[in-house]
């Protein structure tokens, strides 16, 4: 069954509390800090976040504006960003954007891998889906990079599209193993429900808050993909 992974995105301390509460009760099998969404310092969230979820996987993501997130940041600001958190040595994974250019991505991935950290290479197309083979071919340039996670982001104009990012998931996950991918909006909800057939195995719910269109509530998903549970 794929993981759900509810993102965290609080702007201050005490939001960020009262997100940590709701999610207690709600079934995530790991929990992602949106860094982006934090208004204050950084350096503030990782121990308590640590200290607040326990033993859960956390992952850690400071997504940038061409990506769709939140952090207007240079591809050298988001280096300093994305090296101290992973400083802190309170994350299990951590993502890295393909787009911050191939030699600091490298560097970046080699701090992560030193502090014992998974690696998630991400892409977003917030405007369109690319054609499946080259969904396919980032997938597999991710994971030569030296990702444990490749993850890939698009946004369906029809359900061929759709079709596309499922059909490459399921390529890339027999070829070369464990991918994410989502197509966003509705009609892309059901690649956030169908990983366990077609390879993706990680999938986003909301929380208190979404944090991209088309995420299902956590407890919705969990419900769905049990039953869709090929293995029941
Ligand atoms: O990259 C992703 C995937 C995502 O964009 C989604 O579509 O569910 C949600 C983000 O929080 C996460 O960092």
């Amino acid at each position: 069954m794929p993981k759900i992974a509810i993102p965290l995105t609080g702007e201050r301390l005490p939001a960020l509390y009262e997100e940590l509460e709701y999610v207690r009760a709600l079934p995530a099998d790991l929990l992602e800090w949106r860094a982006d969404y934090y208004l204050g310092n950084l350096l503030e969230v990782p121990s308590l976040l640590r200290e607040n979820v326990g033993e859960k996987p956390l992952l850690c993501t400071v997504r940038t504006r061409k990506e769709g997130g939140q952090a207007a940041l240079t591809p050298e600001e988001y280096e300093a960003a994305v090296t101290a958190l992973i400083g802190t040595g309170k994350f299990d994974l951590v993502d890295l954007e393909l787009s911050c250019g191939q030699e600091r991505l490298l560097r970046l991935l080699r701090l992560a891998h030193e502090g014992e950290m998974a690696v998630v290479i991400s892409k977003h197309d917030f405007e369109k889906t690319p054609p499946e083979h080259e969904i396919f071919c980032t997938l597999l340039e991710m994971e030569r990079l030296g990702a444990e996670l490749p993850k890939y982001a698009v946004m369906p104009q029809n359900v061929r599209d759709v079709l596309a990012l499922l059909s490459a998931t399921e390529r890339a996950s027999r070829e070369f193993g464990p991918v994410v991918t989502m197509s966003m909006g509705a009609l892309g909800k059901i690649s956030r429900a169908s990983g366990a057939y077609f390879g993706s195995c990680i999938t986003f719910a909301a929380g208190k808050n979404a944090s991209a269109p088309g995420q299902i509530s956590a407890e919705d998903l969990k419900a769905v993909l049990q039953d869709l549970d090929p293995a029941r």
